[in-house]
């Protein structure tokens, strides 16, 4: 049976702007109160997505969120008709309308957890939605996240959806972010690595000072045991909390693997060689690739910026691997000079393909940030809902349904213009039904 990696990206909603929410995201409070395009966001992220589909990969994608939330706004005691409610909490909390208009849903490397049913005791192929509770504009995601998923992954003989974990900050979980998994093939049992900032519980325990530590090692240990991971099939690694103080608010602004290839910093975790050799022995007798990059060829600072490991390794049809980049690495000297002599070192790695997603890159999502994998098998693929996999009619169909909907300039003050609800509901109406996903959004139930 064939089996292979499957990417789904994140289309971005139409109310993509920039708030400056996410505290410990440089890029994201770099940018708070500019203005932003979602039109164009949308269209860089499409044509990423589209471009990985015609090197041969499966692609599919994952439907955004209805923003402005005003279920969540409501909860929390505004009343009235929805132009109401959004000019009160304009007036009294700006703070509060902002985190609820957030287009963050199209970062779909925090959507979820995924275990491939290659690594599972039960054989199926398990998603548990992130909790994100570290930032109250992504806490607001898991429920319709898990709507989506169901909806795309949509057959119980084959995927298990299983609840986010208790909204706790002891259970900080920002999903398949901070969580890579190695293997000598995709269809061959894997080390999932999953790479946490702190110990809820062991107050002792290493922890950044500045910056927040998002992903817990207890969250982390519940995905392992609700995944029905084995032991011999995990590795738990801290990432180290300096980085984190330096904007290094994911694993994946800072790691990267695929297959039998692991793409980190040298500063990127703790314990590095006694955690490596677990790795090793946990993987077998095949080879594995440790591409360490050093501070003195790539400064943090570079990797923050450019977000160079916040790239995509795909293995493509022939074997090779591919990175899939930001243009922000190539406009960063020593980064785009690391990468031209990656690729003559003789790892697997033997392509570079650069994107312009600038639009979300200034909000701190890079293509990785974009994308959720989900590696499956030929049987699993023929029962998830075909409509959300990218091709030449769903990419045309879909720039067209962004072109009638969206604007091409967004500023934090247009939040509170009640049109951009009517705006935001009429194109995600449309949009579940090009996808065929059913009703997803609290809106339509
Ligand atoms: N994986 C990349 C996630 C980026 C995301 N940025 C944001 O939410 C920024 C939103 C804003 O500032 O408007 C985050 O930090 O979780």
């Amino acid at each position: 049976m064939k089996h292979f990696e499957a990417n789904f990206d994140g289309l971005v909603g139409p109310t993509h702007n920039y708030a400056g929410l996410s505290y410990g995201n440089v890029a994201s409070l770099n940018n708070a109160a500019a203005a932003s395009n979602p039109k164009a966001a949308a269209k860089q992220g499409l044509l990423k997505a589209k471009s990985v589909a015609d090197l041969g990969l499966v692609q599919g994608i994952l439907a955004p969120q209805e923003r402005p939330d005003l279920h969540t706004l409501r909860r929390i005691g505004f009343t009235g008709s929805d132009a109401e409610v959004l000019s009160k909490a304009a007036k009294s909390a700006p703070a509060l309308l902002k985190a609820c208009c957030s287009a963050s849903s199209m970062w779909t490397a925090n959507a979820a957890t995924v275990s491939p049913s290659a690594d599972t005791l039960d054989g199926k192929l398990h998603f548990t939605p992130a909790n994100l509770v570290d930032k109250l504009h992504r806490s607001i995601e898991p429920n319709t996240t898990s709507n989506i998923l169901k909806a795309t992954f949509n057959d119980s003989r084959y995927f298990k959806h299983h609840q986010h974990l208790p909204e706790h900050s002891s259970f900080g979980d920002e999903g398949a972010a901070n969580h890579t998994r190695l293997c000598s093939a995709y269809g061959h049992a894997g080390v999932e690595l999953f790479v946490y900032g702190q110990e809820a519980t062991n107050p002792s325990a290493p922890k950044p000072h500045k910056f927040p530590a998002r992903q817990t090692l207890e969250a982390s240990q519940a995905i392992a045991r609700l995944h029905q991971l084995n032991d011999e099939g995990t590795v738990f690694i801290q990432q180290n909390p300096d980085v984190i103080d330096q904007g290094v608010f994911h694993n994946d602004v800072i790691a990267v693997g695929n297959q039998n290839v692991l793409f980190y910093h040298e500063q990127a975790f703790l314990n590095t060689q006694a955690k490596f050799a677990e790795i090793k022995r946990k993987f077998g007798e095949s080879p594995i690739h440790f591409i360490e990059v050093p501070t003195a060829k790539v400064a943090i600072q570079d990797a923050v910026k450019s977000y160079l490991f916040n790239t995509q390794v795909i293995t493509l049809p022939s074997g090779e691997m591919a990175i899939i980049a930001p243009t922000n690495c190539q406009e960063n000297p020593a980064v785009h000079a690391y990468l031209n002599e990656l690729i003559t070192l003789g790892t697997p790695i033997k392509q570079v393909h650069y994107f312009d997603v600038k639009q979300s890159m200034q909000n701190g999502g890079g293509p990785a940030c974009l994308r959720l994998r989900v590696a499956m098998n030929q049987n699993e693929a023929a029962a998830l809902n075909q409509n959300t996999i990218m091709n030449d009619a769903l990419f045309t169909r879909l720039n067209l349904w962004v072109d009638k909907h969206y604007r091409d300039r967004l500023s934090v003050a247009d939040l509170a213009d009640p049109q951009l609800v009517i705006e935001s509901r009429t194109a995600l109406d449309e949009l579940t039904q090009i996808m065929k996903l059913g009703s997803v959004y609290q809106f339509q139930q």
